[in-house]
C-alpha cells in the first residue's frame, strides 16, 4: 500500500513560503492548517495566502480547516481549487452533507476528530469521505507530542474500511516523527502529516523520505 508524507507549513518559515515548499518537492502533498482562534485558540491562514500557495507549488494542497464556520468556509477552499479539505466533525451537524458538497466541487472530502472525539459515530458513514484525519494531538499548534491513546481509533478505522473495501485515507497528524511514524502505521495510518520533523530538519527533503520508509517498513496493509 502507498503511504503519503504531507508537510505541514505551520511549522514553514512564513517570510519564504515558496522557498520552504521547494525544500519538500519529494512529499506528496502541503499540510496547510487553517485556525480561526474560535475552533482553536490559535489563527494562520486564510484564502489570499492560499490562493498564491497554489501559484507557486506544484504539490497537492491539503486543507486542515480547524474553523466553527465551516459550512461557510470549505466550499469556499474547495473552490479555490485545493486537492483536499478536512473539517472537523466537532464542528457540524452535518458531516456527510458537507462532504458531499466539497466533492461534488471536486476536491477530496476529510473527516478530522479530535483526541477526545470518538470514532465510532463516524465509522459508518465512512464511505462519504475520501479521508479521515485522527488528530495525534490536541488541534492548534505544532509541535506537540504524539498521543498514542488515539491509535485505537485508527485500529478500528482500518478494520472497517479493509472489511468493507473502502479506499479511504486514513492520516494522523500531531507529534509524527521517525519513531511516532512506526507506531501510527502499525495501527493503520497510511497518509502522514508532518510539521517540525520535516521543516526542522537540515535536509527537509531527505526527512520526507526517511519518514516515508518508516512507514513503509511498519505499515501491515495489503
Ligand atoms: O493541525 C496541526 C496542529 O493543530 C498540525 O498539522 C501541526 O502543524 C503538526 O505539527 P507537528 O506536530 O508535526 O509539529
Ligand atoms: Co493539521
Amino acid at each position: 500500500m502507498p503511504v503519503r508524507i504531507n508537510p505541514s507549513i505551520l511549522a514553514a518559515d512564513f517570510a519564504h513560503l515558496a522557498t520552504e515548499l521547494d525544500r519538500i518537492s519529494s512529499a506528496d502533498a502541503v499540510h496547510v492548517d487553517v485556525m480561526d482562534n474560535h475552533f482553536v485558540p490559535n489563527l494562520t491562514f486564510g484564502i489570499p495566502v492560499v490562493e498564491r500557495l497554489l501559484q507557486v507549488t506544484e504539490l497537492p494542497l491539503d486543507m486542515h480547516l480547524m474553523i466553527t464556520d465551516v459550512d461557510r468556509w470549505a466550499p469556499t477552499f474547495a473552490e479555490l481549487g485545493v486537492f483536499s479539505v478536512t473539517f472537523h466533525a466537532e464542528a457540524t451537524d452535518e458531516p456527510v452533507a458537507l462532504a458531499r458538497r466539497l466533492r461534488q466541487i471536486g476536491a477530496r472530502a476529510g473527516l478530522a476528530i479530535k483526541p477526545g472525539t470518538p470514532v465510532e459515530p463516524y465509522l459508518e458513514v465512512l464511505a462519504e469521505f475520501d479521508q479521515l484525519l485522527v488528530m495525534t494531538v490536541e488541534p492548534g499548534f505544532g509541535g506537540q507530542s504524539f498521543m498514542p491513546e488515539t491509535m485505537s481509533k485508527l485500529v478500528a478505522a482500518r478494520e472497517v474500511a479493509s472489511r468493507s473495501g473502502l479506499d479511504v485515507w486514513l492520516q494522523v497528524d500531531g507529534g509524527i516523527n521517525e519513531q511516532t511514524i512506526e507506531v501510527a502505521a502499525r495501527a493503520g495510518a497510511d497518509t502522514f502529516v508532518a510539521g517540525s520533523s520535516v521543516f526542522g530538519a537540515d535536509d527537509a527533503g531527505a526527512q520526507v523520505q526517511l519518514l516515508r520508509q518508516r512507514a513503509l517498513e511498519h505499515t501491515h496493509v495489503a
